[in-house]
């Protein structure tokens, strides 16, 4: 067994203290913050991205452009269109038209694996973890495989073992940091909702990716961990990488988030940093519709619209489908459901 006191502090693979970038500072968009305004430096740039289901126009985007090295939050009321537009971006979909780059490169049309191996990755909101296989091997599975490498593998096995012992010391490193290395021999059935979104996160990093997207990484999560996992985010973004997260917990977006995009009805109605997002009317409006009163902005305001969003029946705030906002619930050590992929 695994003990992760002995395991060294996680680098994240291929970003080793030498080509960790300093903290990045200085303005996110060029200008002012508009709904689809450009960005200094991004990492995505997404042009007229639509996918209808029937008359429901799910996504709706005109433009928007994600900044590299910064964590921004993607929230938005539920159906807004965020889940969705991730599958777009990640090739777990197809949109009816569109185009976007990432790091420079044209994605549309480009397939999910492939996507993955270029640097961007994503968790779920249903994690994806293999349950008949230990937590072990869902990480090495994690590993981005190089290319030809099913070839040099047969052809040179030797070769292969060294690349194993890599990804396993890898895997190692990164479940002790989310404190997963004592189940690393257990099928990852067992985990409990919450420790199976740790281990998609975690493997996800397997990847090293370049932008990781999360989509709701706090819901299910235990109240133990969560300010590690938030502290985990925050580490990644010092390491280089980029994140972008979908979360309704508004507790989350305002401490590690340095840019909000907000989607309603599919399209991208505002955006900004945190503090001043919270307070966009059109934020408020989205979320709370006759709830004008309600300042997003500070911890007060959120509460009550939480109390507000309880009351509301056909609210899933509060409820185990859902991130909460400002306090997140303990997750029952029960298989979860299939459903769709979100
Ligand atoms: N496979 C599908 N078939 C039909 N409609 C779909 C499908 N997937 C999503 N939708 C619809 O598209 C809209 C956007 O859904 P999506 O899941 O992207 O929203 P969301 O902002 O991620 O919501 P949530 O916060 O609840 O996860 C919703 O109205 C949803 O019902």
């Amino acid at each position: 067994m695994n003990d992760p006191q002995q395991i060294p502090p996680v680098q994240v693979p291929g970003q080793g203290p030498g080509s960790v970038p300093a903290t990045v500072e200085g303005p996110i968009s060029v200008g002012a913050a508009t709904p689809g305004c450009k960005k200094v430096d991004p990492i995505v740039v997404a042009d007229g991205v639509r996918r209808t289901y029937g008359a429901l126009k799910a996504v709706d985007v005109d433009h928007v452009e994600i900044p590299r090295h910064r964590i921004t939050a993607l929230i938005g009321p539920n159906g807004a269109g965020k889940t969705t537009f991730f599958n777009l971006l990640t090739g777990f979909d197809t949109p009816d038209s569109g185009s976007w780059t990432f790091d420079g490169h044209a994605l549309a049309g480009v397939r999910s694996h492939r996507v993955a191996r270029m640097g961007m990755v994503r968790t779920f909101q249903l994690t994806k973890v293999m349950g008949k296989l230990t937590v072990l091997e869902n990480m090495r599975l994690g590993g981005a495989e190089q290319p030809g490498e099913a070839l040099w593998r047969a052809m040179f096995p030797w070769l292969w073992r060294t690349r194993e012992a890599e990804l396993t010391r890898t895997a190692d490193s990164l479940l002790a940091m989310f404190k997963l290395g004592e189940k690393r021999e257990d099928y990852a059935a067992s985990l409990s909702g919450g420790q199976r979104k740790l281990l998609e996160m975690a493997r996800a990093l397997m990847a090293d990716p370049k932008l990781i997207m999360l989509d709701e990484p706090m819901a299910g999560v235990n109240p133990a961990l969560t300010q590690s996992l938030l502290d985990h985010i925050k580490n990644l973004k010092s390491t280089g990488m980029s994140v972008l997260f979908v979360e309704h917990d508004m507790h989350m977006v305002r401490h590690i988030a340095d840019w909000v995009i907000v989607m309603a009805e599919g399209r991208v109605v505002a955006e900004g940093p945190p503090h001043e997002v919270m307070q966009d009317q059109a934020v408020i409006d989205a979320y709370l519709g006759a709830h004008h009163d309600v300042d997003l902005g500070s911890p007060e305001g959120a509460a009550r619209l939480e109390d507000v969003l309880s009351e509301d029946a056909e609210s899933v705030v509060g409820t185990a489908d859902a991130g909460e906002l400002l306090t997140v619930h303990e997750e029952p050590d029960t298989p979860e459901p299939g459903g769709r992929e979100s």
